[in-house]
């Protein structure tokens, strides 16, 4: 039996989560989150970590970037490994998330789906074969409530393409303008917000004459809680360490 603390439980994610951990017999739940209930919650709910007095065997977090520090205050303390799934976090919290994972086992990824996963190696080929010659544009689309842009899934993308180019590529973010020419080593990134959209990336290699366009879409929030779930399971096991989902997909 796992005891999962899911950070941000009031959440979109959140829901989900929860959902999905009500499914299994073997896992219980209980939640933080800023947010105070619609209706009373079936599981202890904390409004900060300092109030937390139940222990849990792993912690699964679908928040907000403001929400990590505290979190990983919280992991230091108790040496509880950590899944966490938010993103926009900036080179400050990244760094201290390596820290911290010096002393307790910490996932860090910005899509938790299989598919993703997938692509990031699909991308590093295709770019190792064609980088020479062909730009590199990615397109995130996701619905109208998603706080942080580009998405975290497409920072993976264009730093997976930029770390297989030996780190040539600057990333350029939108484009407007009249004289704002292309430059060869640009990685475009390009977010698009709309309706209810779960989560779509499109990773466009264009040469001359010929276009090679790889897409992922993610169809329901639930392969990202299917993933997280199964990192927290894996996660348990791990000595301290920071780890991918390349990792859990072995
Ligand atoms: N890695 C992955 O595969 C995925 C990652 N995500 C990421 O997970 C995070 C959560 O996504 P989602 O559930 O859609 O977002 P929501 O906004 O629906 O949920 C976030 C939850 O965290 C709470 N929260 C805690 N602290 C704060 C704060 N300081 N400011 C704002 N909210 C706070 C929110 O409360 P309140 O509303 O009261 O502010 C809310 O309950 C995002 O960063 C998203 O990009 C999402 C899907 C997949
Ligand atoms: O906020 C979301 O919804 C999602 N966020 C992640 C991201 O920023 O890449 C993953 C997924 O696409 C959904």
């Amino acid at each position: 039996m796992l005891n999962i603390l899911l950070c941000g439980c009031f959440g979109k994610m959140g829901q989900i989560v929860t959902e999905m951990l009500h499914e299994r017999s073997d896992l219980t739940l209980i939640g933080v989150d800023v947010m105070p209930p619609k209706q009373q919650p079936d599981f202890p709910v904390f409004r900060s970590f300092d109030e937390i007095n139940i222990k849990s065997d792993v912690i699964i977090d679908f928040s907000h970037h403001t929400m990590i520090n505290a979190l990983l205050d919280y992991v230091e303390r108790t040496k509880i490994p950590a899944v966490i799934c938010t993103t926009g976090l900036d080179e400050t919290i990244l760094a201290r998330i390596r820290e911290v994972s010096k002393s307790v086992a910490l996932l860090h990824s910005g899509n938790m789906s299989l598919g993703i996963n997938l692509l990031l190696k699909l991308v590093q080929k295709a770019a190792e074969v064609l980088s020479q010659t062909f730009d590199v544009e990615i397109v995130e689309r996701h619905h109208n409530k998603k706080l942080d842009s580009p998405s975290g899934t497409a920072f993976m993308l264009a730093n997976a393409i930029n770390e297989e180019l030996n780190n040539s590529k600057t990333f350029t973010y939108g484009r407007h303008g009249k004289d704002t020419l292309r430059k060869k080593e640009e990685i475009g990134i390009h977010a698009v917000r709309g309706g209810t959209i779960v989560g779509e990336h499109s990773v466009i290699f264009a040469g001359v004459d010929e276009v090679i366009e790889i897409n992922h879409r993610a169809t329901s929030r639930r392969v990202f809680g299917t993933g997280a779930i199964k990192a927290a399971e894996f996660l348990v096991l791990q000595q301290p360490g920071l780890y991918s989902m390349d990792d859990v997909l072995k």
